[in-house]
């Protein structure tokens, strides 16, 4: 490895030393030491396969555009998961000039990001989809060396073998499957003037983030174990991943759980649960289940103890395993109230709430158990993940069900009408008063339960205003010097990190301990796995489930791909359009129904979002007649698609590929 110290210049006077001792005085690879080892090895590869350094070019050609075709389709698996890991990573050298690259295990780029301005117009070319930096045909290179090698590289101006890519600095790590097979290569490449000593270390740790999706993926329908001795590594890239099956035999181990349980990949087929810890599989599942966020300190057979995370997939949860799965295409098969979905009686229940996601299913479990004993409930989660429905639903089930639940938002009201809100205020009590006074939110819950959502954007005078009332059991309204009892059930919710605003002063310590007597962690809906179920839960409420309504496989596909920035509400939202676009006669909703806002709502996630687009088919209008206009060519198409589909707008929008509102404005004009 190069001593970090080295200047960049003294690293070139170092590196055109060698080149002239190993290419025009012959010196062996090894005696080029202290030139970095890993190059000089490839140099001689490089002069057994017959490459000569100073050819004027490479001489390799991209391969052709159906070949790329064929290599990006045998990729697929690789570059779904690579998309998001590669925008991340070009993020971070945005402004650097760089690019950044995936390849296949064969060197051949797969995906090029970045702008190529440091090389000429010809070198662009040479960066970009379908350019080849095998070792063998591109001499000593990052990428090519990294599969050589089968580990990180970084080659540096004249190290590379061809002088004409001397202009070149590149930094790539490999790919490898959970089989230990590489997969491919990741690499960022600039000028080799602006090399950066820290870009070797960022490559590695993005093909490292990858590699743990792809594990994850790969083993998504299996018990995955998170671990590392140290519990503050477990949730990290340096955290090991197991994968188990049911009977707790190991099926996969990512390469960090290697490294750390010292197996090699051919011990996996030969162990199990009960052969690396000392602990019963299925008493270590349970009492993950129990509390799926929380660390378990696992004892290994033959070492230290690590720290140990569970994830279940929805499929093996008990509850999942016994009921039937949901209709994949039609979803509200209810066409009288007796089939209806368990939210579309106006009540929410944890039943209706609880459709098979492992995560929700755990929060309902936990919160379960807390029904009755008046411990205060923290729901945390984005917005619009169905908090206040958690805490209406955890209303519902305990004994103050028919006492009133009082949700305020400390968010959605000016700061200082909160205070009034909250507390109540006597007639008079302040100019703008109502004259009869007003009962405050604490006591309308009184006998209930008291929903205070978005606490963390609670200000702080009214934070210390709250927890005297908290904790002294009475409230005193404004300008009113009686103070009044209370019995409340308190549950909070926040999409913020309380944890952090405590550190930093924003919201009170002592405040976060009375709130905080359980927390539960509602998924955002891009993690659930259950958005079929919450499909049929949202038609069902919106039709009261009294009508039979479908929704087609290709809206499902992509409401199930959709990073849904504004999660459920975001959904509740576009099928309430869609629900009230269907005519009287209609009963599927299609992607023609739904809003234009969803797609090009701006995601705020790392990866594209996936668009689903009326598609539209095929129409043979007749012949150009002499000089048509486009639009008479349109309105022709339009007369006859809606003549074929027998005056069906619907149909006809979906055959044109536009919306039914954009139809209809258009025959209004024909
Ligand atoms: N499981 C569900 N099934 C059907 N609809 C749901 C479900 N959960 C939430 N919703 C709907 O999603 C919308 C948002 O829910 P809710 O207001 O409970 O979210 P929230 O997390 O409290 O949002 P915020 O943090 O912005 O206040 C509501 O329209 C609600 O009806």
């Amino acid at each position: 490895m190069e001593n970090p110290l080295q200047s960049v210049e003294h690293r070139d006077v170092r590196v055109r030393d060698a080149r002239t001792a190993f290419f025009e005085q012959g010196a062996p690879a090894d005696a080029l030491v202290p030139m970095v080892g890993t190059v000089a090895n490839s140099w001689s590869r490089c002069i057994q396969v017959g490459l000569e350094a100073s050819a004027r070019s490479a001489g390799v050609d991209p391969v052709t555009d159906s070949q790329l075709r064929e290599t990006r389709d045998r990729n697929a698996f690789l570059l779904s998961h690579a998309r998001g890991v590669l925008s991340h990573l070009y993020e971070q050298i945005r402004s650097t000039g760089s690019v950044v690259i995936l390849s296949d295990g064969n060197g051949l780029v797969l995906e090029g990001m970045g702008d190529a301005d440091f090389v000429s117009r010809a070198d662009q070319v040479a960066l970009k989809a379908g350019a080849q930096w095998a070792e063998g045909l591109r001499g000593t290179n990052a990428i090519g060396t990294a599969i050589a090698e089968q580990r990180p590289v970084e080659v540096v101006g004249a190290e590379h073998f061809f002088d004409c890519n001397a202009f070149l600095t590149c930094s790539a790590s490999p790919i490898f499957d959970a089989g230990g097979q590489l997969m491919g290569v990741l690499d960022i490449s600039g000028d080799s003037r602006s090399h950066e000593r820290h870009t070797l270390g960022l490559v590695r740790m993005s093909a490292q983030l990858l590699e743990k999706r792809l594990f994850e993926a790969e083993f998504g329908r299996e018990i995955l174990v998170f671990f590392h001795p140290r519990m503050e590594y477990v949730g990290s890239l340096q955290e090991g991943v197991l994968a188990f099956n049911q009977g707790g035999e190991l099926l996969g181990a990512n390469r960090c759980a290697l490294e750390l349980l010292k197996l090699t990949r051919n011990m996996l087929r030969q162990l199990d649960f009960g052969l690396l810890f000392d602990q019963n599989f299925g008493v270590f599942v349970d009492r993950s289940m129990r509390d799926p966020h929380a660390l378990s300190s696992l004892p290994r057979r033959h070492g230290e103890r690590v720290y140990a995370r569970m994830n279940m997939p929805a499929a093996l949860m008990p509850a999942a395993r016994s009921a039937p799965p949901p209709a994949p295409t039609k979803i509200a098969a209810a066409p009288a109230r007796t089939s209806k979905s368990a939210c579309s009686d106006g009540r929410v229940s944890f039943d209706c709430l609880d459709t098979g996601d492992a995560r929700m299913g755990a929060a309902i479990q936990r919160a379960t158990r807390m029904v009755g004993k008046d411990i205060p409930l923290l729901i945390l989660g984005e917005s619009g993940v169905g908090k206040e429905m958690f805490a209406k639903a955890f209303h519902d089930v305990g004994p103050r069900r028919s006492a009133p639940f009082v949700a305020l938002n400390c968010a959605a009201i000016p700061e200082n009408l909160i205070e009034s809100e909250l507390f109540g205020y006597l007639g008079g009590a302040f100019t703008g008063a109502r004259k009869e006074g007003y009962t405050g939110k604490i006591q309308q819950a009184c006998g209930g339960t008291l929903f205070l959502d978005e606490i963390g954007d609670m200000p702080l005078n009214l934070q210390a205003r709250l927890l005297r009332v908290l904790q002294d059991r009475v409230v005193t309204p404004l300008g009113g010097a009686k103070p009044v009892p209370v019995d409340v059930s308190l549950v909070c919710a926040t999409h913020r990190n309380l944890v952090d605003a405590v550190k930093t002063g924003a919201f009170r310590q002592d405040l976060y301990y009375r709130v905080n007597g359980l927390t539960v962690t509602l998924p955002s809906l891009r993690e659930r796995t259950d958005i079929r179920a919450i499909v049929a839960n949202i038609i069902a409420i919106e039709t009261d489930g009294m009508r039979d309504i479908a929704v087609s496989e290709e809206v499902l596909t992509f409401f199930e791909r959709y990073r849904w920035p504004g999660n459920i509400r975001q959904m509740h939202n576009a099928l309430r359009v869609a629900v009230a676009l269907l005519d009287d006669d209609e009963d599927l909703i299609d992607s023609t129904h739904l809003p234009e806002e969803l797609f090009a709502m701006e995601s705020d996630s790392d990866e594209p979002v996936e668009r689903a687009e009326p598609r539209p088919r095929r129409i043979d209008v007749a012949p150009l007649q002499g000089a048509e206009s486009l639009e008479t060519i349109e309105k022709r198409a339009i007369e006859q698609v809606l003549e074929e589909e027998g005056g069906n707008v619907s149909a006809a929008a979906r055959r044109l590929g536009i919306s039914r509102n954009t139809l209809y404005r258009k025959l209004g004009r024909m």
